[in-house]
């Protein structure tokens, strides 16, 4: 895990929490409100004990924490734990009742959508506006500025009020601003990753970078969200600290106290469409459906010095090869990566990386090792394919994306030619996954006892 070496025990602290509370007034009805603002006033003037109209409710209580630079903390509970409440105390934008908090360094947050920014202002303004707060100076945000709208890749819209944005355009500026301001300390909420795949990743790709250096501060309701990224993790349970410790196992406790109090229910599968009940057919009687979308190949730039170019990727029935747009979990597929040489390349090497939406690999693969002793060379201007056969893992739902790239030389000495992110997008709509980062299937279980 990135930042667990640096951080180690000895690193220096990033934030320090100790006592922290938080307490909100709670009224019954909006004239108790208003008697609260008048009533125990009178009545002290007149040397009475002054009443109270509204009950007392502790959305956070007595929370000590320490966060050490380079480190990733996973803040996780249930809706309503105080995750929110915790992170805006962190980022000084609400004041705890009682106890202290000391953060060292700048910190930049994405957290409640509408927070930073002012809807009248137009997105060019806000971004000026919140570089400021974020202690940027003028000269510093002009010179970022191009790429702060090339991260955010709403084009036109930076002209316009962000009162006119869509949630998706409103996050992809904010964070597109918190990327760019030299933050030494990220506090990120992943409800708030609405937005297509393809930003989703770019962010997920900046944030494994920053995590080198950074300290990160990241809240999930997705007990594998926060065992992907974090080294620690904090549960919340209705505003106290449940449990501290290292990522893996207080997520496991979380996940099972979860799964203690709920039923798990497997959404219904999709199953309206005619490729879907398709797919179904090619793969027989699956213990649990797992209806996987396939979206087109989406042509992009990438990176690499443009001696070839990737044309076209597809998943195939392995046995029809037909191109697919449905496909179940655990079906046989051929993943087609098609390639043009722009110049003559001597040992051109095809690969792929299959990702969650975390952008965590899950697996790939490449044409390397199988043709390292029997190299195929193109000619410019020729074409160049590669099939992959393999079994589609069941995947939980959510969205997967894959990189696709190619290269010239060795596995260990090769220059890109072309490196795609998220070139290719996959949509897993139910499954029965509930451990692990995907299922397999298996073809046979068997419980007997023996005598
Ligand atoms: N301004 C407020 N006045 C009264 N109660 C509040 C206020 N803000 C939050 N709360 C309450 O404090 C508790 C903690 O809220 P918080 O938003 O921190 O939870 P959360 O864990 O972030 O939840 P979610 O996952 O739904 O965002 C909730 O019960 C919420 O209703």
């Amino acid at each position: 895990m990135p930042g667990v070496a640096e951080a180690g025990k000895q690193a220096p602290l990033a934030v320090r929490m100790q006592g922290v509370s938080k307490n909100y007034h709670i009224y019954d009805n909006p004239k108790d409100r208003l008697k609260q603002a008048i009533v125990p006033r009178m009545q002290r003037l007149f040397g009475a004990r002054p009443a109270r109209f509204y009950r007392d409710f502790w959305a956070l209580r007595d929370i000590a924490l320490d966060v050490r630079h380079g480190e990733t903390l996973g803040v996780i509970g249930r809706n309503g734990s105080g995750k929110s409440t915790l992170l805006q105390i962190l980022c000084g934008t609400l004041t705890p009742t009682e106890g202290d908090v000391d953060v060292r360094g700048r910190v930049g947050a994405l957290l409640e959508l509408g927070s930073g920014f002012n809807p009248e202002f137009t997105g060019r303004e806000n971004v000026y506006l919140n570089g400021a707060v974020l202690g940027m100076t003028r000269e510093q945000i002009d010179a970022r500025f191009s790429d702060i709208l090339a991260f955010a890749d709403i084009g036109e819209f930076v002209e316009q009020p962000v009162k006119t944005y869509s949630s998706g355009m409103y996050v992809r500026l904010a964070f597109a601003v918190i990327a760019h301001c030299d933050a030494d300390i990220l506090v990120i909420d992943e409800a708030l990753s609405v937005g297509d795949v393809f930003f989703a990743q770019k962010c997920m790709r900046f944030l494994r970078k920053f995590q080198e250096n950074g300290t990160v501060v990241f809240v999930s309701h997705d007990a594998a969200a926060v065992r992907n990224l974090c080294d620690r993790a904090i549960w919340l349970e209705h505003g106290r600290m449940r449990m501290e410790g290292d990522a893996k196992a207080v997520t496991e406790a979380y996940h099972a106290s979860a799964y203690g109090e709920t039923v798990r229910v497997v959404s219904a599968p999709v199953r309206d469409s005619a490729a879907d009940a398709a797919s179904v057919a090619r793969l027989g009687a699956a213990a649990v459906p797992n209806p996987i979308e396939v979206f087109r190949f989406d042509p992009g730039a990438g990176f690499g010095d443009g001696t070839a170019t990737i044309r076209s990727v597809q998943l195939l029935d392995a046995t029809t090869r037909e191109a697919l747009s449905f496909v179940q979990g655990g079906e046989d597929v051929t993943l087609r990566i098609e390639a043009e040489a722009l110049d003559a390349l001597d040992s051109p090497i095809l690969g792929f990386l299959f990702k969650d939406r975390l952008g965590q690999v899950l697996f790939g693969e490449n044409t390397w090792s199988t043709y390292r002793d029997r190299a195929v060379p193109i000619d410019a201007g020729a074409r160049l394919s590669a099939e992959f056969d393999f079994r589609m893992p069941i995947l939980p739902a959510g969205r997967y994306s894959l990189d696709v790239a190619v290269a010239n030389g060795t596995v260990l000495e090769h220059r890109q030619a072309q490196w795609m992110h998220d070139a290719f997008v996959l949509e897993s709509h139910a499954s029965g996954v509930t451990t692990g980062l995907v299922g397999l299937p298996f073809p046979g279980i068997r419980l007997q006892s023996e005598e």
